[in-house]
């Protein structure tokens, strides 16, 4: 076989691994890096992170870090280069992720006098519902009561979708008139806490697009009037950089404290919460993994970062 055939079925088999989703280590299976070639593996890296959702700017923020860990050092063997550039990639991705840690959630309502409030919101069929439904499971589990809000007055069948879910979990809910104002909803369901000595109240709200103005200054108002102690944005992993975006609009427009990130168990990386660290200062409290009530599991850093790079 001539040197060109060799260098092109190299590439196929690059080509192959890119498409099946390989490591961002696997560039090290198809050459030796020496110090000259770092360019190539920074190209391969920027193309591996951006596949995983990170953004653009997070990216190259990675890549700058690495390069001044890489260039000027002795590497004799590709082993140590692999080495140098794993510590490096660690080192920059925790530093970005732990920045901003979450809080535990959990603590904060036992502390906090009653009920503690929490609105959740994001677009349509991020998994709003389904991750309140988990939620409350998990308050349920952890000793603490709590009354949900059917807030979403907008969308047909949102009420009867959470009465589902309030009715297995047998957690009260608190419905209103389709098409009638959400923040009464909200606001009766604070008053039945009150009354009733709930822990939690947590409050459901129509899914929305930038596009639907008159939405989100009804979530503005919705906010307003219900004083929420913790704000949480839903977003849908599989929406990719689509999700920062949708972070930085409700960001903008109401503000959020906390982010929990769905579908996680559809084979994302999960990229996004780099950026949502990095550009917004925004921690990702929790994770959906699935479909039942059980599948909302708390945001760890070192899980994440093996993620990354399996
Ligand atoms: N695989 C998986 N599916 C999820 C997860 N969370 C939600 N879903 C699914 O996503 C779909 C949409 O979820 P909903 O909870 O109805 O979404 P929503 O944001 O309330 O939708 P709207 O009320 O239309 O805005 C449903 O089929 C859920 O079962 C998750 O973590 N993993």
């Amino acid at each position: 076989m001539n040197q060109s055939t060799t260098s092109e079925v190299k590439e196929e088999s690059k080509e192959e691994e890119k498409k099946s989703g390989g490591s961002i280590f696997d560039v090290f299976r198809y050459k030796e890096i020496k110090e000259k070639d770092i360019e190539d593996f920074i190209e391969e890296l920027r193309y591996q992170l951006l596949e995983s959702d990170v953004s653009f700017e997070v990216t190259e923020k990675i890549l700058e870090d690495l390069k001044e860990n890489i260039i000027g050092k002795k590497v004799r063997r590709s082993e140590d280069l692999e080495r140098i550039v794993k510590d490096s990639l660690k080192k920059s991705i925790t530093e970005i992720i732990t920045k901003n840690k979450p809080m535990n959630v959990l603590e904060e309502i036992k502390k906090s006098t009653k009920p503690y409030i929490i609105i959740f919101f994001g677009i349509n069929g991020v998994g709003k519902t389904t991750t309140i439904a988990k939620f409350a499971y998990m308050l349920k589990k952890n000793g603490l009561s709590c009354i949900i809000s059917a807030s979403d007055t907008f969308r047909a069948a949102a009420q009867e979708q959470l009465e589902i879910h309030a009715r297995n979990l047998e957690i009260p809910l608190i419905k209103g008139k389709y098409g009638g104002d959400p923040a009464s909803v909200a606001y009766d369901a604070i008053r039945a806490a009150k009354s009733r000595g709930i822990d939690v109240v947590l409050i459901d709200t129509a899914g929305r697009m930038h596009t639907d103005t008159d939405l989100v200054n009804e979530l503005k108002r919705v906010v307003n009037i219900t004083r929420p102690n913790l704000k949480i944005l839903v977003l849908d992993s599989l929406g990719g950089n689509d999700a920062l975006e949708q972070a930085k609009y409700f960001e903008n427009n109401v503000g959020f404290d906390l982010v929990i990130l769905t579908k996680v168990d559809a084979d994302v990386k999960g990229g996004v919460i780099l950026s949502l660290a990095y550009e917004l200062n925004k921690p990702v409290g929790y994770l959906g993994v699935g479909q039942t009530y059980d599948d909302l599991i708390p945001f760890n850093a070192e899980w994440f970062i093996q993620r990354l790079f399996s």
